[in-house]
């Protein structure tokens, strides 16, 4: 079934300031364009965020699957399911760098894209800034939170017909699922909210310093931090989000924790941080009561563990990237 998160796609007309932002702040390297496409790389492939002034759509989001025999059997599972899908031409696999996709909206309408064999650079990646790199490979290019205004419709879809697996949930202070795909915490989150879309895309970066860097970048700019440096309580990531040129936020972070197929999911219980994490537009008397939840998680013994992620080269040497 599916693998992992291979692209997403935004539709956006502020492509100048996106081409500034990629590079300058986040460390991507800007790949093909034209007037009204910029595709951005984290990685050796061609392209892994696909900015579109011409999209029909906010965003669309890429699933990878192994070959052309998974996408068929994908398909013959929507088929059976009676969902709608659309076996999309050529001339769309081309926009796309891969060698086939379907398409296909989940119950709130955001476009999703299944799609095997995207097209990798002839040229290494060259990052925007002086970071380690971008934690891809197999764990795809990082995880998309969306809002939704019925998560409770949403579920069945991701978890029983595409086959993503719950990580785990919370009830309080508001409802949100996590799901994996392969060993990242979760490739997908659904967050009840007033609306449907996207909350934000978090990438992983291959070493702390590449966060903190971000971090001082955002830090010159009035309002470009949206979330503090902070870390994440269930995929223990360190991490800040970043307002973008797009409504979306980016979640810059490091040090994600691997799941793997003895992974049990369970509540969670604590609010969403260890630490941090602190939004910057409550006012004050509302930060103080997401304090006492972060000091009630570490209270109960759910620090992460220290851990030590190998570097940039190292993971080069494991076929990482
Ligand atoms: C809870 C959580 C765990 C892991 C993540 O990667 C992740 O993005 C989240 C969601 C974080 C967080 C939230 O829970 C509620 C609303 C927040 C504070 C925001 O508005 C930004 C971060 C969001
Ligand atoms: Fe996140």
């Amino acid at each position: 079934m599916l693998q992992s998160l291979g692209y997403v796609g935004l539709g956006t007309s502020r492509l100048a300031e996106w081409e500034d932002f990629a590079q300058r702040l986040l460390g991507m390297q800007i790949g093909d364009r034209s007037r009204h496409t910029l595709a951005l790389r984290m990685d050796d492939r061609r392209q892994r965020l696909l900015l579109d002034a011409d999209a029909a759509q906010p965003h669309f989001f890429g699933w990878e699957v192994a070959d052309a025999r998974a996408l068929d059997t994908l398909a013959a599972r929507l088929e059976r399911a009676r969902v709608p899908f659309v076996r999309e031409p050529d001339v769309l696999a081309r926009r796309r760098e891969v060698a086939g996709l379907l398409s296909l909206a989940d119950p709130a309408g955001n476009r999703l894209e299944v799609f095997h064999g995207a097209a990798h650079s002839g040229e290494p990646f060259r990052p925007g800034r002086a970071i380690s790199g971008f934690r891809t490979g197999p764990l795809g290019l990082g995880h998309v939170v969306l809002n939704a205004r019925h998560v409770d419709a949403l579920v069945p879809f991701y978890r029983d017909l595409l086959g993503f697996r719950l990580s785990d949930y919370m009830r309080e202070p508001f409802k949100a699922f996590f799901f994996h795909l392969n060993s990242r915490h979760h490739s997908l989150a659904l967050i009840e909210a007033d609306t449907d879309g996207i909350h934000h895309l978090m990438v992983e970066l291959c070493s702390l310093d590449d966060v903190g860097q971000g971090y001082d970048i955002a830090s010159c700019e009035q309002d470009r931090v949206a979330v503090t440096l902070g870390r994440h309580i269930n995929d223990f990531m360190t991490s800040f989000y970043v307002r973008t040129p797009s409504p979306l936020m980016i979640e810059y972070g490091w040090g994600g924790r691997s799941v793997d197929k003895d992974w049990q999911a369970c509540e969670l219980t604590h609010g969403a941080s260890l630490w941090g994490h602190e939004r910057q537009w409550l006012p004050a008397d509302k930060r103080a009561l997401a304090l006492d939840l972060r000091l009630a998680a570490a209270a109960h013994g759910l620090r992460a563990p220290v851990q030590v992620l190998p570097g940039h080269h190292q993971l080069a040497a494991d076929g990482m990237r």
